[in-house]
């Protein structure tokens, strides 16, 4: 996919794999609508790339993924100051087992709120160009984990969701793909567990000793990969350190 000119919008943006993705699309030429529940961190992020990048070219809105309208002015915003929208990257994330509904709900449901409004604003039959939503699930979303079974189950969920999306020929028909990264452990601040963040610390502790965690930019070469290739409707991409990125489900697709 030729992505100079391209118009993302990267929720979850302000800091974390998010911030990395929407700055990877800047150094694309891509203009980039970043939003996040974050505003001051939001913002700052963002003026930071407006004076690498331009001005012109990045955009922030406040946005709790979780309430429709906002994230449906998030779309609308990117669309009036862009005139269109190409890429849609479902990233917002939390960890947290004792707030698990939230965990659901920004996960899960935010994810696929965002992927609704994409395929709104993306398909050809609503004049659209069609374009591609990237969903970022997790490597807990293809085993059981005890100390994170919610989290676990809104990755789970969220793979199921997009993988149904890819296989519909109205989509296909209005231009869109769907794919999901879904990387192990890497360096951001969800993995900084705190009390409520998994059902045991100690075992997360002791997991991500022992497992190891991912660098940003194997996590970025990845979402690259996943933008790049137009043939890839479906793929689900998992990244762990010991593996490397290998597409799961593949003879399903
Ligand atoms: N760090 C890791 O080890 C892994 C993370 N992931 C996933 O990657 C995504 C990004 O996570 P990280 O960058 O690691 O975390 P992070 O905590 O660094 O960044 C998450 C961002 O999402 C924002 N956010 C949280 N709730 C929101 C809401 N309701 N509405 C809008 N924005 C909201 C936060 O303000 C923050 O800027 C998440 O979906 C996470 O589940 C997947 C695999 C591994
Ligand atoms: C709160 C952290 C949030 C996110 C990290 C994330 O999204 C990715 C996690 C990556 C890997 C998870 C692997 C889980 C593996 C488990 O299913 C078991 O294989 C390990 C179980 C126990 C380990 C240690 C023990 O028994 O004490």
């Amino acid at each position: 996919m030729e992505l100079k000119g391209k118009v993302a919008i990267v929720s979850g943006a302000a800091e974390g794999f998010g911030k990395a993705f929407a700055e990877v699309l800047l150094l694309k030429g891509c203009k980039v609508c970043l939003c996040d529940i974050n505003a001051p961190l939001g913002q700052k992020t963002t003026g930071i790339f407006e004076q690498r990048f331009g001005k012109e070219n990045a955009i922030f809105v406040t946005c709790d993924v979780t309430v429709a309208e906002q994230f449906a002015d998030v779309f609308k915003k990117t669309k009036l100051e862009y005139g269109k929208i190409d890429i849609v990257v479902n990233n917002a994330g939390v960890a947290n087992e004792k707030e698990w509904r939230q965990t659901i709900m920004v996960n899960l449901i935010g994810s696929m709120q965002g992927t609704e409004l994409a395929v709104k604003y993306m398909s050809k039959e609503n004049g659209g160009h069609g374009g591609v939503i990237i969903n970022i699930g997790s490597a807990t979303g293809f085993e059981p984990v005890f100390f994170m079974p919610a989290y676990a189950a809104s990755k789970h969920g969220l793979i199921g969701f997009t993988r149904s999306w890819s296989v519909s020929k109205r989509n296909e028909a209005n231009g869109l793909r769907f794919a999901c990264l879904c990387p192990a452990f890497a360096e951001t601040n969800l993995i900084r567990f705190t009390e409520g963040t998994t059902l045991s610390n100690s075992t997360a502790e002791a997991l991500l000793k022992e497992i190891g965690v991912v660098k940003m930019s194997q996590v970025v070469e990845s979402f690259m990969e996943l933008l790049a290739d137009e043939s890839n409707n479906g793929a689900v991409l998992k990244l762990t350190l010991d593996d490397g990125a290998e597409y799961m489900y593949r003879d399903a697709r």
